[in-house]
């Protein structure tokens, strides 16, 4: 089936309200684009950022969020709070939350579960370090990864994949295409061998680490690639744009 394919921007702990102007220019240099694009700020900015995007191409998404819908968890940010403030998809899982907060596919599994409790679609990343791929078990971790951090009952719609190896990001390396193939078709084999065809054709399966306008185009032309999430080239709209037009089809 055909999948729109989809560019997301990781912002991280970058951008101040300064920033939003990149936002803008990111939404004026796209007015029209062939993919859905997103955009995930620090949480201080996305209510300012969804308000300054209201009714263009570009939607605003979190980097995290919490399991419970509210409660006493100190610095933390329920789902449905994000969803006021204007998010329409939440990053869960991500490599640097599992190893600066040691978070376990369980706990990832249960902040999707509070994204879809609150109308988000969740990004649910997953990746093996270089010393994992190193050892032959890049897919092994991969799948145990899925298995534990995808809840029950997805939709296509709701549920994003990035495949994220740890040792690509930030750091100006990507595996071979062949690799990124591999892995894709392992993620698409494993999402249908435990929900159904219907479901694994539909889900959308990111590529993410060091994409970059000159590459982009090759790495979402491999097979079972939708789009990327994409950290440092999209804090700048003119290297975000570019990106952009390489998921447009
Ligand atoms: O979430 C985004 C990724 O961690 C990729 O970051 P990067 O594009 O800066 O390598």
């Amino acid at each position: 089936m055909a999948r729109r394919k989809l560019a997301a921007g990781n912002w991280k702990m970058n951008g101040t309200r300064a920033a939003l102007a990149e936002a803008e220019a990111l939404a004026a240099a796209c007015p029209a684009p062939g993919c859905d694009v997103l955009l995930c700020p620090p949480a201080t900015l996305i209510a300012a950022m969804a308000e300054r995007l209201r009714g263009g191409p570009v939607r605003v998404g979190g980097q995290d969020c919490h399991p419970a819908p509210s409660g006493a968890h100190t610095g933390d940010i329920a789902a449905e709070m994000l969803a006021d403030a204007g998010a329409v998809a939440v990053i869960v899982g991500h490599s640097e939350r599992r190893a600066d907060h040691g978070e376990t596919d369980a706990l990832v599994r249960a902040k999707a579960e509070a994204a879809w409790r609150a109308g988000l679609t969740a990004i649910i990343c997953v990746g093996e370090t270089e010393a994992q791929r190193d050892a032959g078990k890049a897919l092994e971790v991969v799948g145990a990864q899925l298995d534990g951090s995808v809840p029950d009952g997805p939709t296509p719609e709701r549920l994003v994949i990035a495949y994220e190896p740890v040792w690509a990001i930030g750091s100006g390396r990507t595996p071979t295409l062949e690799d990124i193939a591999q892995v894709h078709e392992f993620m698409r084999a494993r999402l249908a061998a435990r929900f159904g065809d219907a479901l694994a054709d539909g889900v959308r399966l990111l590529y993410g680490g060091s994409v970059k306008p000159g590459n982009a185009a090759q790495i979402f032309g491999v097979p079972n690639v939708d789009g990327g999430l994409v950290g440092g080239a999209s804090l700048k709209a003119a290297d975000f744009a570019p990106i952009v037009e390489a998921a447009s089809t």
